[in-house]
């Protein structure tokens, strides 16, 4: 696509997004500057913003304790990170380490391909309503765009995954969602019998409606040259209980510290903190969804994050979304409500129009939350 073309604001939404060139097609082209489109509002750059130095601790936390005699110390972790950052690593998590090189290969494999091979899984005309191939995170409705392609792929059964995902990663994608699950569940566990919920049917249970929607994504974002003027990913929370995610050595991934979540060291002028969470070789990453705080009425807090984008090199990450099924009621648990004084901070939603109303609108902040919020 020549420069000419690229200051054409429709013919670029088309080449990008209609067309399924995604942001990798627009950095093959060759371009020297991002096209106006993707220029971020100055509150949007990630530049403009401190980042802490003096981080509070980001947990990193070996789950192979919960099988032992730790069990209630790595528990006890567990529930404080829920409840501060929302945030936090984890090793020993049961996903075999290969594997997890594997994933970011396949990842490499799916996105180098040719702009058509990719574009088959555009919304639209994908053959499957499971996979989705996309750009950014809702172009129609985003005042600048995010610089980063996407695949998504929705788990139902093995074999539906592996007639339906691309064969360039179905095979590790399919792995690495059976080994995440077992240790969401792990995790969910934990987070539920803080809240209360201790007896292992109702527990079970209650985990199979948490996440009884799966999905891997994985995410690609390609070098920029323009770093100071874009985001890989802007400000938002996940809409679901737990996500799990794998990222390469790159960095960027960036989690808000919130005023009564953890102590502020140092909050310069009313500027928003952002901590980076540090790639550590092996270790994934654990955050705390929006599906979760309305659930435990506010004590475990969905983290609002963002992504940067870099000039030197791709970055991509994976991560697994268990969200609930569309059909399932989401509110605070009764118990937890009472112990609050009886105020539910958060009103009873079919997550399915909790959905709707996530992916009808742009990344914003918490924002996705208000869809439940009781105002006080
Ligand atoms: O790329 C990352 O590190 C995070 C991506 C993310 O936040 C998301 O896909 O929801
Ligand atoms: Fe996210």
């Amino acid at each position: 696509m020549g420069s000419d073309n690229l200051n054409n604001a429709i013919s670029l939404f088309n080449f990008v997004v209609k067309d399924g060139n995604g942001v990798k097609g627009l950095v093959d082209s060759g371009i020297s500057r991002v096209p106006h489109q993707y220029i971020q509002p100055p509150k949007e750059r990630m530049e403009n913003q401190s980042s802490s130095s003096s981080s509070p601790e980001l947990a990193l936390i070996d789950l192979s304790k919960l099988d032992g005699p730790d069990h209630e110390h790595a528990a006890k972790e567990i529930v404080f990170a829920a409840e501060t950052l929302g945030f936090f690593q984890v090793v020993n998590h049961g996903v075999p380490l290969e594997l997890l090189d594997s994933l970011k290969k396949s990842a490499y494999s799916f996105f180098e391909q040719e702009p058509e091979k990719k574009a088959v899984y555009r919304n639209g005309v994908s053959p499957s309503p499971y996979v989705k191939y996309g750009t950014s995170f809702v172009p129609e409705k985003e005042k600048a765009l995010e610089w980063k392609d996407y695949i998504s792929m929705v788990y139902t059964t093995d074999v539906d995954a592996l007639a339906s995902w691309p064969k360039e990663c179905k095979e590790v994608a399919l792995e690495y969602l059976k080994t995440s699950v077992s240790m969401v569940r792990k995790i969910l566990k934990v987070l539920l019998g803080n809240l209360g919920v201790t007896a292992v049917e109702e527990s079970d249970q209650m985990m199979d409606g948490l996440t009884g929607l799966k999905m891997v994504n994985m995410n690609y974002y390609p070098k920029c040259p323009n770093p100071e003027l874009t985001v890989g990913v802007g400000r938002h929370s996940d809409m679901g209980t737990l996500t799990v995610l794998l990222q390469d050595e790159i960095g960027g991934l960036y989690v808000k510290l919130e005023e009564d979540g953890i102590r502020i060291n140092n909050n310069i002028n009313g500027y928003d903190q952002w901590i980076e969470i540090p790639p550590i070789n092996g270790a994934l990453v654990i955050n705390i969804g929006d599906t979760l705080q309305i659930l435990s009425n506010g004590k475990y807090r969905s983290a609002e994050h963002r992504v940067r984008t870099t000039s030197t090199k791709s970055r991509v990450s994976i991560p697994i979304f268990t969200i609930p099924k569309p059909t399932e009621k989401i509110g605070p648990l009764l118990q937890v409500v009472e112990r609050d004084g009886g105020v539910a901070r958060y009103r009873e939603v079919v997550f399915e129009d909790y959905m709707a109303n996530f992916f009808g609108n742009a990344h914003e902040g918490k924002k996705s939350l208000h869809f439940a919020q009781i105002p006080n």
